[in-house]
């Protein structure tokens, strides 16, 4: 008989009882498991490796992978995990919105905050950074980062050289979120410096916590503005880099924007913004495009209340975590008209106020997206500026490089590059 040391018989038994403990829970999950009956991959229900895989080793691809395989298995409702299904129905995500909760695992940020009081005092804590008057107060900044990328643009013009516009983005809103200025100044070869004068988002959840007993600790900050380095920038900068990849592959589209565009040259060259933001047609541009380019595409999750939910007929246990996918509001034929053609005029007049309840990008309710309205401002000023001031091509940019990954956030193969045409202002 084999005879084994003690050390061998203690770390064989630790193993044989961790494979034991696996074993049950695959079983469980497959064969006991409440949500054992909805369709989807065996292996995605039995063990997270499933999700790993397709999103760790084959690159952001297990949302289009599900979503793919809501097709092949002909069911708007999909398990994608032991407890979590992916629902595709659009009327269901208005019916859940006001009042599920959710998690993410960003563990100690605003979105991760399953315990929907303590959501609410966060999100209260960081709202006067969002309101309309602070989006305001944030324009001279915009506008003058706004002057530095046109003086980039224009430089590439004299040189006859290309820009990476989606990196400039970046720039541009990693202003916005209230982010240091260490990566704004690298970029410019500036030194970066400790005190700019300007707020930054620390500062901001610092000056409302004090006096009022609230203690932030080093971790929770971190973990905040980690979240809004990611969330605050690239869906913006994604978003951005898809409207000029759009709009110079649809001339039509860009030559009526630039018609209404040169109505209002004034506007844009006094840095006119709200002015700007009334514009009907570029409106439409910039709704088209969040629909069409899908930001956030992949899953939000929502915990179902202890009594469960119909969706449709179907009954949802209590306690499982659902998502309704945004790309599945975005691409349903039920509800748009040719869902893969960029059609800004959609969003116009009657046809546009029939489809008024799916303007759903920043999604909806208490989790509903708190940069909307900074986001939105970027956009306009953004778009108005390049489109009035300069006219552009495409540099080593195709429907290749829109190819798009889901980690957490959609990102695309490569950045979109521009050759500068003309300067109309230069
Ligand atoms: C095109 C731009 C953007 C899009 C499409 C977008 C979309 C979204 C979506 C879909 C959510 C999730 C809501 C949910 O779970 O239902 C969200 C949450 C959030 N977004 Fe945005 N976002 C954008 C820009 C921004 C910006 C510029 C900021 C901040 C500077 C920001 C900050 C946040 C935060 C903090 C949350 C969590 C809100 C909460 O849990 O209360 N986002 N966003």
């Amino acid at each position: 008989m084999l005879k084994l040391d003690g050390l061998t018989r203690w770390v064989l038994t630790i193993i044989c009882g961790y494979l034991f403990q696996a074993g049950f829970k695959v079983l469980y999950r497959l064969y006991f498991h409440p949500l054992k009956n909805f369709p989807g991959p065996w292996l995605a229900a039995a063990t997270g490796w499933y999700k790993f895989y397709c999103d760790v080793i084959c690159g952001g691809q297990y949302i289009f992978h599900i979503r793919q395989l809501e097709k092949e298995l002909d069911s708007n409702i999909i398990r994608v995990s032991h407890n979590h299904l992916l629902i595709n129905d659009p009327d269901f995500f208005h019916e859940m919105n006001p009042s599920f909760y959710h998690r993410l695992p960003l563990t100690n940020s605003l979105p991760a905050l399953a315990d929907s009081k303590l959501h609410g005092v966060r999100r209260r804590q960081l709202n006067p950074v969002f309101t309309p008057s602070a989006v305001a107060e944030a324009l001279p900044t915009l506008s003058i980062n706004l002057e530095s990328i046109g003086e980039i643009l224009s430089r590439a013009k004299r040189d006859g050289a290309a820009v990476d516009i989606q990196a400039d983005f970046f720039y541009l809103t990693y202003c916005g979120a209230r982010l240091d200025d260490v990566y704004v100044k690298r970029r410019h070869k500036e030194k970066p410096s400790r005190d700019t004068g300007k707020r930054t988002l620390s500062d901001v959840l610092l000056d409302s916590a004090e006096g009022k007993g609230v203690h932030l600790d080093r971790k929770y900050l971190i973990d905040e503005s980690v979240l809004f380095m990611f969330v605050g920038t690239d869906t913006t900068a994604y978003a951005l880099s898809f409207a000029i990849y759009y709009l110079l592959t649809h001339q039509e589209i860009l030559n009526k924007l630039r018609d209404e565009l040169r109505g209002s040259e004034k506007q844009i060259r006094s840095h006119d913004w709200p002015a700007v933001r009334k514009l009907d047609y570029l409106s439409a541009v910039i709704e088209e495009v969040l629909r069409i380019s899908c930001p956030v595409q992949g899953f939000l999750p929502r915990v179902v209340p202890p009594s469960g939910c119909l969706v449709g007929s179907t009954f949802i246990p209590g306690g499982t975590v659902i998502s309704v996918p945004l790309s599945g509001i975005s691409n349903s034929e039920v509800i748009f008209k040719e869902p893969s053609s960029f059609r800004p005029e959609r969003w116009l007049g009657d046809s546009g106020k029939s489809i008024e309840k799916w303007r759903v990008q920043f999604s909806l309710g208490p989790y509903a997206c708190i940069g909307m309205k900074l986001s939105q401002m970027e956009m306009t000023t953004s778009l108005a500026y390049i489109f009035a001031r300069f006219d552009l091509a495409l540099h080593d940019t195709d429907s290749s490089s829109m190819q798009v990954f889901d980690y957490l956030l959609v990102v695309n193969t490569s950045h979109v590059q521009v050759m500068v045409l003309k300067d109309h202002w230069g």
